[in-house]
């Protein structure tokens, strides 16, 4: 049987990339990193990406990537944190029948998760906490918008991973894995 995508959703360190290897895992479906997807197409790191291209770039590479996954079977998509606040792309992804689900911790729980990493551009900035506080209270109600589902994301990646099979299961998303 066909399965659309499931497409995993929110803001940096909300724990889409790690959770999403172990759903996959679980489910028996193929993974895939939206990001990683698109440093291997461009020969270039996320951070290459934004400082020679420029965000609007990447941005078009996000588009890209959306359209050739969302058309794909049995594969648990986890998205770039901006992916999911463009509603073109959302668009996408309901067209393809993909449940989206939002992973959601408060920004001082992300800012604890991301400490020393600088691979995320839009957050090398000198106020981190506060630029945090801002993009993801900005950002927060366009995921719940684009979402069929929220799962509390800052329980163990174990835990976040049986909530996002019992609510699927129980709104009704079919799941052969
Ligand atoms: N449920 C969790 N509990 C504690 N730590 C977690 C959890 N999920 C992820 N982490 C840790 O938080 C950090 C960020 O996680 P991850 O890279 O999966 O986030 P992401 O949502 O994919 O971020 P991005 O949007 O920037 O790609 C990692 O160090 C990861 O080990
Ligand atoms: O939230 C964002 O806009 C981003 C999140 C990362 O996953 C990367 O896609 C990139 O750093 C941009
Ligand atoms: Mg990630």
């Amino acid at each position: 049987m066909t399965q659309p995508p499931i497409v995993l959703c929110g803001f940096m360190g909300c724990g889409k990339t790690t959770v999403g290897n172990m759903l996959a895992h679980k489910l028996g479906w193929q993974f895939v990193d939206m990001d990683h997807f698109i440093e291997h197409r461009a020969g270039k790191t996320v951070s290459q990406i934004f400082d020679e291209l420029g965000e609007p770039a990447f941005r078009a590479m996000e588009r890209e990537a959306v359209g050739i996954l969302s058309s794909q079977s049995r594969l648990v998509i986890a998205t770039g944190g901006g992916v999911l606040t463009f509603p073109e792309n959302v668009e996408v992804f309901r067209k393809a029948g993909c449940p989206i689900v939002l992973l959601d911790v408060p920004p001082e729980e992300v800012a604890r998760r991301l400490q020393g990493d600088t691979s995320r551009p839009l957050l090398n900035v000198p106020d981190r906490l506060e630029t945090i506080r801002r993009l993801h209270g900005a950002r927060l109600p366009l995921y719940q918008k684009a979402a069929d589902i929220q799962v509390d994301a800052a329980k163990s990646p174990e835990l976040v991973v049986e909530n996002i099979t019992l609510s699927l299961k129980s709104n009704k998303f079919p799941l052969d894995g």
